[in-house]
């Protein structure tokens, strides 16, 4: 028995820090965005218990380090279940990007092993596991657009947006997330109130007027250390491009795309720079149980 799902990307459509946690963490409030841009996980059920993991990425250690097979065994571990899987992971999404690749694949992970081994776990149940994996992971079980408060596992689920083309700039090099909140802690300044912008904007459904209010506090962080990616940011916004933004902590740089001449003149000038790739915004995740087998 096996289950194939995909597992999506996201953006940051807002990043605020809020202050810095007791635990050494940043306490955030981000509206967050899933992509059609997306892994393909392969769970295939195996009586033994054993966990084995396969992925085509030549950078990423297939082992017991990546987030994928710590997703498995954490599952294992907490539910008791004495089965095991085989995880194949197609990647599609660019590593060290600021797009969750790592986080969306142990979320996938926990969706395709909830119903291959019958444990019939509620989103929120997976969600609190996942948050040991990583503050990106709750998000990534849930999709679509949602609010993320805490350290950015608390997910609150926000009416979809219609969706929406994207073209995305991933340069040839990635940023650690560690370095870059370590980097806002000892300069970084936050654009206060943003969320709650964007809140109003996604409540309208209207994306001229979310990309009126992206915004993400990292962003001065990492176009500080990249500034050919800085300019590229200026120009496009020069350009009349509405919408443009880094996601996460970087590097990878979005911009909403209105209509084909705009996509046409703005590949052109990305493709310089990095990789390029057009895709839409996604749609919420199925509910636990409801994936295709
Ligand atoms: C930048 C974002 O991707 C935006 O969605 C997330 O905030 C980061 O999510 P993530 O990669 O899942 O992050 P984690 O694996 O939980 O943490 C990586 C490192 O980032 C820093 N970190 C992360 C999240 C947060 N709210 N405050 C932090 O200071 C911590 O140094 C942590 O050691
Ligand atoms: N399944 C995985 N896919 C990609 N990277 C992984 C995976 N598991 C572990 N990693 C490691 O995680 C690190 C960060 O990669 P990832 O692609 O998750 O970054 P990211 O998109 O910036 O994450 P985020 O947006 O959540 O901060 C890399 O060093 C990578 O080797």
């Amino acid at each position: 028995m096996e289950i194939t799902l995909l597992a999506p990307a996201k953006i940051n459509l807002t990043l605020e820090i809020k202050g810095r946690r007791p635990d050494g963490y940043h306490e955030v409030a981000m509206v967050m965005q899933s992509l059609e841009l997306a892994d393909t996980i392969t769970c295939r059920l195996r009586s033994d218990g054993k966990i084995f993991l396969e992925g085509n990425h030549p950078e990423v250690a297939w082992n017991e380090t990546n987030l994928a097979w710590r997703a498995a065994w954490l599952l294992q571990e907490v539910s008791g279940v004495k089965l095991g899987a085989e995880i194949l992971v197609e990647k599609r999404i660019p590593v060290a990007a600021g797009l969750a690749g790592g986080s969306t694949d142990a979320a996938g992970v926990l969706r395709a092993l909830n119903q291959l081994w019958n444990l019939n776990w509620s989103r929120e149940k997976l969600a609190e596991l996942g948050a040991r994996l990583g503050s990106d992971v709750p998000f990534c079980l849930y999709g679509g657009t949602a609010l993320a408060t805490g350290r950015g596992e608390q997910i609150q689920p926000l009416p979809a947006l219609p969706q929406h083309s994207l073209l995305l700039l991933k340069p040839p090099y990635g940023v650690s997330t560690a370095e870059i909140y370590g980097l806002y802690a000892r300069m970084g300044r936050s654009q206060q109130g943003q969320t709650e912008r964007m809140l109003a904007a996604v409540r309208t459904g209207n994306w001229q007027e979310v990309a009126r209010h992206l915004a993400n506090d990292l962003e001065q962080i990492t176009l500080a250390l990249a500034p050919d990616l800085k300019e590229l940011k200026e120009a496009a916004c020069r350009a009349g491009c509405p919408g443009v933004l880094m996601s996460g902590s970087g590097p990878t740089l979005f911009a909403l795309i209105n209509d084909e001449a705009q996509d046409q003149e703005l590949a052109q000038r990305w493709q310089e720079a990095g990789q390029v790739i057009r895709t839409k915004t996604g749609l919420p995740l199925p509910l636990p149980g409801e994936e295709q087998m």
